[in-house]
């Protein structure tokens, strides 16, 4: 008999991501997608426009979510799951509401979602959420039904996510110069945000003190630090830094920022640092600049030998994690008895966000949750 993978009752994946613009043209209404009432002052704006410009006004984010698509497809294909791959983003073409349209006339009506997103928070999750909600509205005005998404749970403590990051910070402690590479620090960095939005963060009985957020990194930061102590035998220490802040300079964001975590290392008589990092998915502008362009200057001034690790990406490994999640997913909801994949101190974090999970500031209607108005 050959191996099926049965993924009923879903009957195709969204892969729902951030979107980036593809040249100039794109960079301006790009950012206006991205910050439409946030509140990010017109400097900043500015300032993230020229990264993107640095680069020829294209982010290699789309590139690199073809590549996750076509690495999940083959895997699929492969594992003997027959179950179609979309993708939409929130912020650029192709849009979230144009994918689900063509997922409807395509005939889906039980549709799983798969952020390029691993960890809690409102930008990591529940913005995904209303934008998958402002998309199912849309296709009911045009008088289509709207199909039922989920959201596959958080994956940052599986191990598929955790490997090739693994590999990456050996990778990168091997490019090291031989003096300096068994003293060498791990710089685990994820995007900041402000700390009210940290502390509320994941579920209601989560919050405070950096809430799932700032503890899910800390669980994901610790098994790589561990999996690289295995490989390479020497004990690295490591801390939980953050990059790409925006916002008022008066609201208080997560820190250390990277750069201050540099000088600070370097102060300190650190010999080299690994900057791995595990807050994203794969190496987009965020990574680029923040870290390959930015930092890495700010280490050349310090004279501190930097190397930055890659990300999953399109790795075998996350697309077998993903088909794992897929399968544990269909198996729970069709009310058989599943043991979830997950490594570290927090185990599998919940498949339906719960009411009051990474709240918005205003509310607003959010799918694929236990408040959600959608069936
Ligand atoms: C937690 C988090 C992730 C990780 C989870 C996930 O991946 O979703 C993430 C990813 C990304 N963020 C990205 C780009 C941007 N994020 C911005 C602004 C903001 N991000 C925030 C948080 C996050 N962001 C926050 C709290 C803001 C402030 C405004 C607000 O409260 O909403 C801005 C506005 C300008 C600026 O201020 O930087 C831009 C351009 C790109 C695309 C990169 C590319 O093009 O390759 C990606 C993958
Ligand atoms: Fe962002």
């Amino acid at each position: 008999m050959s191996d099926v993978l049965d993924a009923t009752p879903y009957d195709a994946l969204l892969l729902l991501s951030f979107g980036g613009p593809e040249g100039p043209d794109d960079v301006v209404p790009f950012l206006e997608n991205v910050t439409r009432g946030r509140g990010i002052p017109k400097e900043r704006l500015k300032e993230v426009g020229q990264h993107y410009f640095l680069f020829g006004g294209v982010s290699p984010i789309n590139d690199q979510n073809r590549a996750l698509l076509q690495a999940l497809r083959k895997d699929f294909a492969e594992h003997g799951l027959d179950l179609p791959v979309y993708w939409g983003n929130r912020n650029w073409a192709p849009y979230l509401t144009d994918t689900l349209r063509e997922m409807v006339r395509d005939g889906h009506r039980r549709v799983l979602v798969l952020t390029t997103s691993a960890y809690a928070s409102y930008s990591g999750c529940r913005q995904y959420r209303e934008n998958l909600a402002d998309a199912l509205d849309a296709l009911r005005a045009e008088g289509l039904e709207p199909p039922r998404t989920d959201k596959l749970r958080h994956y940052f403590n599986h191990p598929g996510f955790l490997e090739p990051m693994i590999d990456g910070v050996v990778a990168s402690l091997a490019d090291l110069p031989d003096d300096v590479r068994d003293g060498a620090h791990l710089a685990f960095t994820t995007h900041s945000i402000p700390t009210a939005a940290a502390d509320t963060s994941g579920p209601v009985e989560d919050h405070g003190d950096g809430g799932a957020y700032v503890r899910q990194h800390l669980d994901t930061a610790r098994l790589v630090a561990e999996g690289v102590r295995a490989r390479t035998g020497v004990d690295h220490p490591w801390q939980l830094v953050y990059q790409s802040r925006s916002g008022a300079p008066q609201i208080p964001w997560l820190e250390p920022d990277i750069c201050d975590h540099l000088e600070e290392r370097h102060a300190a008589g650190v010999p080299a640092v690994v900057m791995a990092p595990i807050g994203f998915v794969s190496d987009h502008m965020e990574v680029l600049y923040d870290l390959d362009t930015e930092a890495t200057a700010k280490a050349g001034e310090l004279g501190l030998p930097v190397r930055r690790s890659a990300t999953v990406g399109a790795d075998p490994r996350f697309a077998a994690a993903v088909r794992d999640l897929v399968r544990e997913r269909a198996a729970a909801e069709r009310g058989e008895r599943t043991a979830p994949c997950a490594l570290g101190a927090l185990g599998a974090s919940h498949d339906v966000c719960p009411v009051g999970c990474c709240p918005a500031r205003a509310p607003r209607p959010a799918a694929a949750g236990a408040d959600s108005p959608y069936a």
